[in-house]
């Protein structure tokens, strides 16, 4: 649910009292307020909390709330996650990103896995304790590895049919139990696309919520100049390719709108600002040659 304030979109956010009101307003009952995660605090330390109102959410006490109703009340729309991360700051798409990953986690973990017995969540949300036999659960983020390989002048971009049209990415891999990160990049390279990571440099990483909570490892990695020949893995990928620095620098340079012309083929398009793949694809796009890489 965003709000919209010319001339950007807003997180709804409500004082303590404002969302009594709000509640009462909307037939809630207000003791679900204690539902409510901890997700971070502003400049000023003031502690900022995530409830989910959400019309189908599982412990909704009031399901016959309609989201018209609900619009009209906040004032805003519902809107998909990734659309409303195009239209937030880099903030907020962080409060949002965490609210959304850890409201979902309470949300399928309100039973003990070993007693079967409803869990109890703690005040601010960092976890949950089954009382029968006194398990704490944490809520859990799968490290997935994100690699953009170079030979040097090129850079390797691959898609999959889920993308919107266009839309090149670096190469991404769930780790398996038991794996070092640099372990996973090389097996992921060369399941994906059959290339043998030469040298690999940590980049950043990011908290993502898609599918479920994934902690991102952006790396570069390069290949060896005359081992170069890609063999797409069609069951993962739907197409991989060598990009020139300019062919990359100039998708970069787009506008990067999103809103495709019908008819029109579109050009090679990256993913947008708030993906960490974005950051790691401008790093190369600044300094192709990776100097920092150990020789
Ligand atoms: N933030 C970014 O810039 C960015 C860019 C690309 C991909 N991603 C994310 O990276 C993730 C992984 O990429 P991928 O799809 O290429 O991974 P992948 O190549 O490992 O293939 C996905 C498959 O891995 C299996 N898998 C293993 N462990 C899993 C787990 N814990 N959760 C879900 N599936 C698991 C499933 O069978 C799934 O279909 C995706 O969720 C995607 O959203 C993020
Ligand atoms: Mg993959």
């Amino acid at each position: 649910m965003l709000q919209k304030s010319e001339p950007q979109y807003l997180v709804p956010k409500y004082s303590l009292l404002e969302l009594e009101r709000l509640l009462g307003k909307l037939g809630q009952n207000t003791q679900r307020i204690e539902d409510s995660v901890l997700i971070g605090c502003s400049e000023q330390h003031d502690a900022w909390f995530a409830l989910d109102i959400g019309l189908n959410h599982s412990s909704s006490i009031n399901a016959s709330l309609q989201k018209p109703e609900m619009e009209t009340e906040l004032r805003g729309s519902f809107m998909d996650l990734r659309k409303a991360f195009l239209q937030l700051n880099a903030k907020d798409v962080s409060l949002l990103s965490t609210a959304q990953a850890l409201l979902r986690w309470h949300d399928a973990h309100q039973f003990c896995s070993r007693s079967g017995q409803p869990t109890k969540k703690n005040v601010a949300g960092s976890k949950r304790i089954c009382p029968a036999n006194n398990i704490i659960y944490y809520p859990q983020m799968a490290p997935v590895v994100i690699t953009l390989v170079s030979d040097g002048p090129r850079c390797l971009l691959a898609r999959q049919s889920s993308f919107p049209k266009g839309v090149y990415s670096a190469l991404a891999g769930f780790c398996d139990i038991g794996e070092s990160l640099e372990e996973t990049v090389r097996r992921e390279v060369a399941e994906e696309v059959g290339l043998e990571v030469e040298r690999l440099q940590y980049s950043a990483s990011q908290h993502w919520p898609f599918p479920n909570s994934s902690l991102m490892i952006a790396c570069h990695a390069t290949v060896k100049p005359g081992q170069t020949k890609i063999h797409v893995n069609l069951q993962e990928l739907e197409a991989a390719a060598w990009f020139s620095h300019e062919e990359v620098a100039t998708a970069l340079r787009r506008n990067d709108s999103y809103t495709l012309q019908q008819n029109i083929t579109p050009p090679l398009r990256l993913p947008p600002k708030f993906a960490i793949a974005h950051q790691l694809i401008k790093e190369w796009v600044e300094n192709p040659a990776c100097p920092s890489l150990p020789a």
